[in-house]
């Protein structure tokens, strides 16, 4: 561990086959395009960016009503093994998405490296439907199902995912920003008895009570790795409309960047995914400017970028 250093290591995954709407596949380059790495170094973070991730061509084979079964099953495959890499290499791995069926791939490498983790997901949605609840068939809901020890019984053996080993358990796993969840999903939330913090939790408690009581839960057994799941869908769509599946009443800015600084101030901050952000679904440019800049701020957030203001550790006044 390089001492307090913060250090980034950069994947894009410009992969959109977890979802049916074109264009979340550019979301990796608006953001690097929109300046984060130059900020993330101007806010003292060493910076690596391993580039985008080449995923093959895969021959489709339909299971059912599930989409691109194999490309995902691939491409995650292969994120897998570039997260591990990063991790290896000792950065705090930052995964530019893509659509959210890319967590498969990000919390299983993230774990292959780090062993036991924490995960705080940060969404409208819970992302956990099975293969067999599933009414889409989009990959993009399921990715939980695929993770959870506790739901490996319910997951049918799927072409291109027998890699997948779960590597998350229930009590480990923390939700913030619900607020449209399938009645399959709420189901198995209250059966696996998964901490939930829904929108109207953020409303009773406030944003600072329900990151308090996310560390604290999280905690209890022990300090693991954090990563952070975050779909850009979690913010209210006034502030992040380019987005898929976009649900009112969401998070504001200042809610959403507050669970970042929270986080990054608690040193288990391990691995972060920024998901779902899709270019070609703003009405305008300045739509998706105010996306791609709120992606932006809160993946600062998560490299201690504080609001009040910062200074290079380095930093002296020049002398007259
Ligand atoms: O399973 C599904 O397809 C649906 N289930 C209910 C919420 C909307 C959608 C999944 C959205 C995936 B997300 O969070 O990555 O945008
Ligand atoms: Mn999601
Ligand atoms: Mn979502
Ligand atoms: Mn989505």
């Amino acid at each position: 561990f390089k001492g307090n250093l913060l250090s980034a290591g950069i994947i894009g995954a410009a992969f959109w086959r977890g979802q049916s709407r074109l264009g979340v596949h550019e979301g990796p380059d608006r953001i690097r395009s929109s300046g984060l790495l130059e900020r993330l170094k101007q806010q003292g973070c060493a910076v690596k960016d391993y580039g985008n991730l080449v995923f093959d061509d895969v021959d489709e084979s339909s299971v059912g009503l599930l989409k691109s079964v194999a490309a995902v099953g691939g491409a995650n495959r292969r994120l897998s093994e570039a997260m591990k890499a990063v991790k290896m290499d000792g950065h705090t791995a930052v995964m530019l998405g893509g659509d959210h069926s890319l967590a498969i791939g990000s919390i299983h490498g993230h774990s292959a490296a780090v062993g036991e983790l924490s995960v705080v997901w940060v969404d409208a949605h819970a992302d956990i439907n099975t293969p067999l609840t599933t009414y889409t068939g989009n990959f993009h809901g399921q990715p939980m199902s695929f993770l959870l020890h506790e739901l490996h019984s319910k997951v049918p053996v799927l072409p291109n995912f027998s890699w997948v080993k779960p590597c998350l358990s229930a009590k480990d796993l923390v939700y913030i920003g619900l607020r449209d969840v399938d009645p399959a999903e709420h189901y198995i939330l209250k059966m696996l008895g998964v901490k939930v913090f829904s929108i109207s939790e953020v409303d009773r408690l406030g944003v600072a009570r329900v990151m308090e009581e996310t560390c604290d839960y999280l905690t209890t057994r022990g300090k693991k790795p954090v990563h952070l799941s975050y779909d850009i869908d979690a913010i209210d769509p006034s502030v992040t409309p380019a987005t898929g599946t976009p649900v009112v009443g969401g998070l504001t800015y200042r809610e959403g960047v507050y669970i970042t600084e929270h986080l990054s101030q608690t040193g288990l901050l391990s691995a972060v995914d920024l998901v779902e952000v899709n270019p070609q679904l703003g009405k305008t440019e300045a739509d998706v400017q105010s996306t791609v800049n709120t992606a932006v701020d809160l993946l600062l957030g998560c490299f201690r970028r504080l609001r009040e203001g910062n200074h290079p550790t380095d930093y002296t006044l020049p002398e007259p």
